[in-house]
């Protein structure tokens, strides 16, 4: 029987970018972008891993279903690791990534081009109907730019500079960023999880 996996997102960004990395696993993946109808987590732990734990044992008890959730965000120096578990709301509950990027240019406008470093991070949770849940990480490293660059990706994209890369994740080709990107690094560390889970005892 095919895999199915129920990625505990909303957010059509990640929704695209997890469909697109877990297309070389063989499993089936299906996002809350498919089910309206699923819980509205209420994102109230004080940690990414937390907030990742809250969505996917709440999902995976709904539906009975294996599922991962990520969350993320992103953790920038200067402004003592803000916006962290706020980015998705950081200028306000729409959710608005443009709205998000302006509040952050203003808060850093005068912050010297030497003390713009900050970093991507995303934990990942899986949740399975009567295991311990696991959760994962990945980070990225790169620097806040003073003025937006590129329209690939989502969220805080364009105003985050790879050095290695001499671009923003939004002048990334989307193959590039599902390489190099927090929750790539985060991914990755799936396969092994999953080998074990699926090979130590296979879900019902
Ligand atoms: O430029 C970005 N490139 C990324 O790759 C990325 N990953 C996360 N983020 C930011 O962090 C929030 C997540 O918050 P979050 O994990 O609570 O997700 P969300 O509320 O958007 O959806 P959900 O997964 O909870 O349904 C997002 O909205 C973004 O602002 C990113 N920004
Ligand atoms: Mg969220």
């Amino acid at each position: 029987m095919e895999k199915q996996v129920i990625i505990a997102t909303k957010n059509k960004g990640k929704a695209k970018e997890f469909e697109k990395m877990f297309s070389t696993f063989h499993i089936k993946v299906k996002t809350l972008l498919d089910f309206p109808e699923a819980i509205d987590v209420e994102e109230t732990g004080s940690t990414f891993e937390e907030n990742a734990i809250l969505k996917a044992e709440t999902i995976s008890q709904q539906y009975n279903i294996m599922t991962i959730a990520d969350d993320s965000g992103l953790v920038i120096d200067a402004l003592d690791g803000r916006p962290g578990i706020y980015s998705a709301r950081y200028a306000g509950e729409e959710k608005n990534d443009e709205a998000n990027i302006d509040k952050v240019l203003a808060e850093m406008i005068d912050i010297p081009n030497d003390d713009r470093s900050a970093k991507f991070y995303c934990a990942l949770a899986i949740a399975i109907p009567g295991k311990e849940t696991i959760t994962v990480s990945g980070t990225c490293e790169g620097e806040i730019l003073r003025e937006r660059k590129g329209n690939n990706g989502f969220g805080y994209d364009p105003i985050f500079f790879i050095k290695d890369k001499g671009q923003t994740m939004a002048e990334l080709p989307s193959e590039e960023k599902n390489r190099i990107s927090h929750r790539a690094k985060a991914v990755d560390k799936l396969p092994s999880i999953l080998q074990n889970l699926f090979f130590l005892g296979d879900q019902k």
